[in-house]
């Protein structure tokens, strides 16, 4: 096998030299002692859920000059209101919520935000500092605001460390999975709220996604990395877990840590908890890439998919990875309107399977047997969780032997699962908690209990009428070739028509013009070590892929080209686009 290309940690540069972007501590102090000394006297220092408040505390508290230091959490409502006041939204579910209309202001209390501007003026013309979640409210006629802002992949990853609590309470003792339910469906949505009335008032935007390690940009260049960043196509950067199914192939192919037990999934384009990498000279700074979707929305996926989805990035390209691994769980989405009434979802978890690669063979698991009765099956189902039996797959759900670069549909309400083998680049509807797990295959999860299985929600959204007959005909290789010219063919691989995400195939030995018409285009590279992504007007600097890696060409792009590039020059590659139907 050849030596990894995949590139890990992939960055939009900024500035050549450094000129925005300060490092540690001592002189993040320094450059806010500055402001001070220029006559700022009202400081808010805004934190997203998930920062490490004892480091940032302990990194300016003493270094930044202020007569007061008022902490934020001194305004909030009382744990017990806040659990109360979040309880329709977190619910008791292990897995789903509701998604939220709370904002931060909801979680302070009046008498005590009162208090608290009545202490800051007691400072009278000394240095007021507000820190925390909620401190821009607190302090809302600030003269200088700092937002530490956080990735939400880190914050997960400090949530298993048990490192950080849900915004409110004390809770790091929690399951991960209650912790996350809790962010995703309540914090992040209000905190994100905060974050977009905050934007242009933002005057340096603190990381510290890496412990020990804190940086700071203004707020203007950050809006500068942004602008660079929908001008020209980029990656944000990937994530890779591990799970109860995982496989081997990613190690290699992505080079990941050999020493891990497997890696499942690799989400290598979820804007919504992706990584943006803006680099500085050499220094990289590290920002939520969400923040591409909420400020430069229109420019990044377009107007007509701004104005379908809001600022919500539609497209997600993942990774499934069952090479030498087990079988995904048996499993269903729920349709549109459940998804809406249930979890507030706006659109569903539709979703498609492209084998990248096959371990020898593999098989998909995709739609049910014909005639299957579906009350029998439920009960089976039911069955299975309670170990009285296992679960009979042959005699519901039909299976297909999957080949290389096959492409499969999976619309909402259809049963499915990846078998073992298959090396899946997934292709969906951004939502992807929504599975409703059928059957685990009677194995436990990583911590080594089950995990939650949701007949009760599957048995409300399956689709009885996707058969084996149904699927070859509206589900299986909708391969359409679709033209060719000098060096290149392409073809239509999907995706089923009632989902919203159109995906076309390109094989080429020379250049392919592209035009992103107007809305986001998301794209890897399924053939081929290298290809080069150029723009015919010189609007961007040409920018290399390599196998496998995920690519977003923002709508405000228009024209561009691909050709293969470096060791691929003069052989076949292929690149699979997708974009929003409009
Ligand atoms: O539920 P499992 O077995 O972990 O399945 C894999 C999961 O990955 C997803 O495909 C998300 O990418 C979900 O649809 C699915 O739940």
């Amino acid at each position: 096998m050849k030596t990894a290309n995949y590139q890990k940690f992939p960055f939009v540069q900024v500035e050549k030299e450094n000129k925005s972007c300060v490092t540690g501590w001592e002189a993040i102090a320094t450059k806010i002692n500055d402001d001070i000394a220029s006559g700022k006297k009202l400081i808010a220092i805004e934190t997203y859920q998930g920062v490490l408040n004892d480091e940032i505390i302990a990194g300016l508290k003493d270094a930044v000059k202020h007569d007061l230091w008022i902490d934020a959490a001194e305004a909030f409502k009382s744990e017990d209101e806040i659990l109360k006041m979040t309880y329709p939204d977190v619910t008791d579910d292990r897995i789903f919520g509701y998604i939220t209309r709370l904002n931060i202001s909801d979680y302070l209390d009046n008498a005590k935000v009162e208090a608290a501007q009545q202490k800051a003026k007691t400072a009278g013309s000394g240095v007021v500092v507000v820190y925390g979640v909620g401190a821009s409210l607190v302090l809302p006629n600030f003269d200088l605001l700092v937002y530490a802002d956080m990735a939400r992949w880190e914050i997960q990853l400090r949530m298993r460390k048990k490192l950080v609590n849900n915004i409110g309470i004390t809770n790091n003792h929690e399951e991960f999975s209650i912790q996350y339910k809790r962010g995703f469906f309540v914090d992040w949505r209000a905190a994100d709220r905060l974050k977009k009335q905050l934007f242009k008032k933002i005057d340096y935007i603190l990381d510290t996604n890496a412990a020990g390690s804190p940086k700071m940009i203004t707020g203007a260049a950050a809006q500068k990395g942004y602008q660079i960043s929908v001008s020209r196509p980029f990656r944000v950067v990937p994530f890779f877990d591990p799970g109860p199914w995982g496989g081997q192939w990613m190690k290699e192919v992505m080079d990941l840590d050999r020493s891990a037990v497997n890696f499942a999934w690799g989400f290598d384009c979820v804007p919504e908890e992706n990584s943006l990498l803006l680099r500085f000279g050499d220094v990289d700074v590290e920002l939520p890439s969400i923040n591409l979707v909420f400020f430069e929305t229109n420019n990044l996926l377009g107007p007509k998919v701004h104005s379908r989805f809001g600022d919500e990035f539609p497209i997600r390209f993942d990774f499934l990875d069952t090479v030498e691994g087990g079988n995904l769980s048996f499993q269903v989405h729920p349709l549109t309107e459940y998804i809406q009434e249930k979890f507030g979802m706006h659109y569903t978890q539709d979703e498609s399977y492209y084998y990248l690669d096959i371990d020898g063979s593999a098989d998909v698991y995709l739609g049910l047997q014909e005639n299957v009765d579906p009350e029998e099956m439920i009960a089976d189902l039911r069955a299975a969780q309670n170990g009285e039996k296992h679960f009979d797959d042959e005699k519901y759900v039909k299976r297909w032997p999957m080949k290389k670069h096959d492409h499969i549909s999976i619309p909402a309400g259809t049963v499915h699962c990846s078998g073992t083998g298959g090396m899946v680049l997934e292709i969906s509807a951004t939502p992807y908690i929504f599975t409703f797990k059928l059957w685990d295959w009677g194995r436990l999860g990583l911590d080594g209990k089950p995990r939650p299985i949701n007949i009760e929600h599957g048995k409300n959204v399956i689709q009885w009428d996707r058969t084996a007959s149904w699927v070859e005909k509206h589900a299986l290789n909708l391969v359409e070739p679709l033209g060719e010219g000098d060096g290149w063919r392409e073809e239509r691989t999907g995706l089923n028509e009632l989902q919203f995400i159109e995906t076309r195939r390109h094989w080429f030995t020379g250049k392919v013009s592209h035009n992103t018409n107007g809305g986001v285009n998301v794209l890897n590279l399924v053939e081929g070590r290298e290809a080069i992504v150029e723009s015919p007007t010189n609007a961007f600097e040409p920018f290399v892929v390599h196998y496998a890696e995920t690519f977003i060409v923002p709508a405000a792009v228009g024209e561009y080209t691909i050709r293969p590039y470096g060791e691929s020059e003069g052989q076949e590659c292929g690149t699979l686009k997708a974009y929003v139907r409009i």
